[in-house]
């Protein structure tokens, strides 16, 4: 799917390990990176940047603004957005860029999408090769729509059987990550095959696909099918032409996941890889549970949370951050936001919020944070704090009993 996609965008036939040119289909920026790629773009001495529409940037990293800083900064990249008239702009609480672009259309199977953030992979999950880059090689799309590329090889992750009660696309994920390993896909990409990634919704392929480069890799990406193009009706901003693997295709290693058997996983601090049974950390004492991220942020995934307190109270303090402003609207719509914050949980600004420690709910000292988001570096949430990764079950089970909690047994 690489080389097709790469072929298109080079135009010219490429395949694995060559290096290519390629012309850019969407570039994204956020709040965080966009100020870097803007100084270097402005000093590349150019006026405009080579096409404004294809061009997304969402406001999300800190947001609303948590210090005088980040204000001016904020200040600054909207002037510069509005002097190149670049109309794809979500400012404050429009959401998280991983969930406003998907959201907006403009992930869409065969094209070439490039996020100045890791966790661009997540338009993977639309059949698209969404990538991340730093700031000043977004700020070369910025100049020319062209960024040069190795063209990646492929890994083959086939998950199979139907994934029991309480057992989620994030457990999925997480059992993909501990299998493969931090590094296992390093500068590859990833395909996701097999009747448990199939019957996944969107929302569950992008946690999937978001967490690829989590294991290192360039993509991680999930054959177009009828869901996904169900999702795009209305919502594409242009033609797309959905791209497939042949039947012959080599992957350089291949990988099977047992759906059927599979319990809910955790990562333990402080590697994403570090995964077990929820069953093994069990009883672990927590001082928050986050709920929330372009991983696990979704209406799905707040519904989720919501079904565990629905009419009970969370022992300890529960942070829930919707991804996006339709997600929130829509989870107050449809009476989950009433019941997660009558259960005691605090409901904030859609955006990162404290995924990457800078304002929120950031952690202290020693203190313990179950979250449904995609890295628990240490240090991440808080100098000294521990971070667990989980689904959305089981950081609402947690959040009730306050450890680390198996959400079969709730
Ligand atoms: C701030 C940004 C560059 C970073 C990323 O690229 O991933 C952030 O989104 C993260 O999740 O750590
Ligand atoms: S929610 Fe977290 S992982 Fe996702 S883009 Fe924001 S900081 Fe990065």
């Amino acid at each position: 799917m690489s080389e097709k996609i790469f072929s298109r965008a080079s135009g010219k036939e490429v395949k694995a390990n060559e290096f290519t040119m390629a012309n850019v289909d969407y570039a994204m920026a956020h709040d965080g990176t966009s100020v870097l790629a803007v100084r270097s773009f402005k000093k590349m001495g150019l006026d405009k940047v080579w096409d404004p529409k294809r061009i997304v940037i969402p406001f999300d990293h800190l947001t609303p603004a948590n210090t005088e800083t980040t204000a001016d900064l904020h200040h600054d990249i909207r002037e510069w957005i509005a002097e190149q008239g670049i109309p794809n702009f979500f400012d404050v609480g429009e959401g998280i860029c991983h969930q406003v672009l998907p959201e907006n259309g403009f992930a869409m199977p065969g094209k070439l999408v490039v996020g100045a953030d890791s966790h661009s992979c997540t338009y993977g999950a639309f059949g698209a090769f969404g990538t991340g880059v730093g700031a000043t090689d977004m700020s070369e799309i910025f100049a020319s729509g062209k960024l040069w590329f190795k063209v990646p090889e492929t890994i083959k992750v086939t998950a199979s059987g139907k994934l029991g009660k309480n057992v989620l696309a994030k457990d999925v994920t997480l059992k993909v990550i501990g299998t493969v390993g931090a590094a296992g896909a390093t500068y590859k990409a990833a395909e996701f095959y097999g009747d448990t990634i199939t019957d996944l919704s969107m929302s569950g392929r992008m946690t999937l696909s978001n967490m690829a480069i989590e294991m290192g890799g360039k993509a991680g990406i999930v054959p177009p099918d009828k869901k996904t193009f169900e999702f795009l009706k209305g919502r594409a901003v242009e033609d797309y032409e959905p791209v497939y693997a042949d039947e012959d295709a080599e992957y350089c290693a291949e990988y099977e996941i047992d759906g059927a058997n599979l319990e809910p996983q955790v990562a333990r601090p402080h590697q994403v890889d570090n995964v077990c049974d929820v069953p093994e950390v069990a009883g672990t004492k927590v001082d928050q549970v986050f709920i929330g991220t372009c991983t696990n942020g979704r209406l799905e995934d707040l519904e989720v949370a919501a079904d565990f307190l629905k009419g009970e109270k969370v022992a300890v303090r529960t942070i829930v951050i919707p991804a996006s402003r339709s997600i929130m609207i829509e989870a107050i719509r449809n009476g989950i936001a009433e019941t997660l914050l009558e259960a005691g949980a605090t409901l904030a600004t859609p955006g990162c919020g404290p995924c990457l420690g800078g304002h929120m709910g950031v952690i202290g000292e020693g203190e313990v944070c179950i979250s449904t988001a995609n890295r628990n570096f240490r240090g991440r949430m808080g100098t000294g704090g521990q971070i667990y990764l989980a689904s959305p079950a089981t950081a609402a089970a947690s959040a009730l009993t306050g450890e680390i909690t198996d959400p079969r047994e709730v």
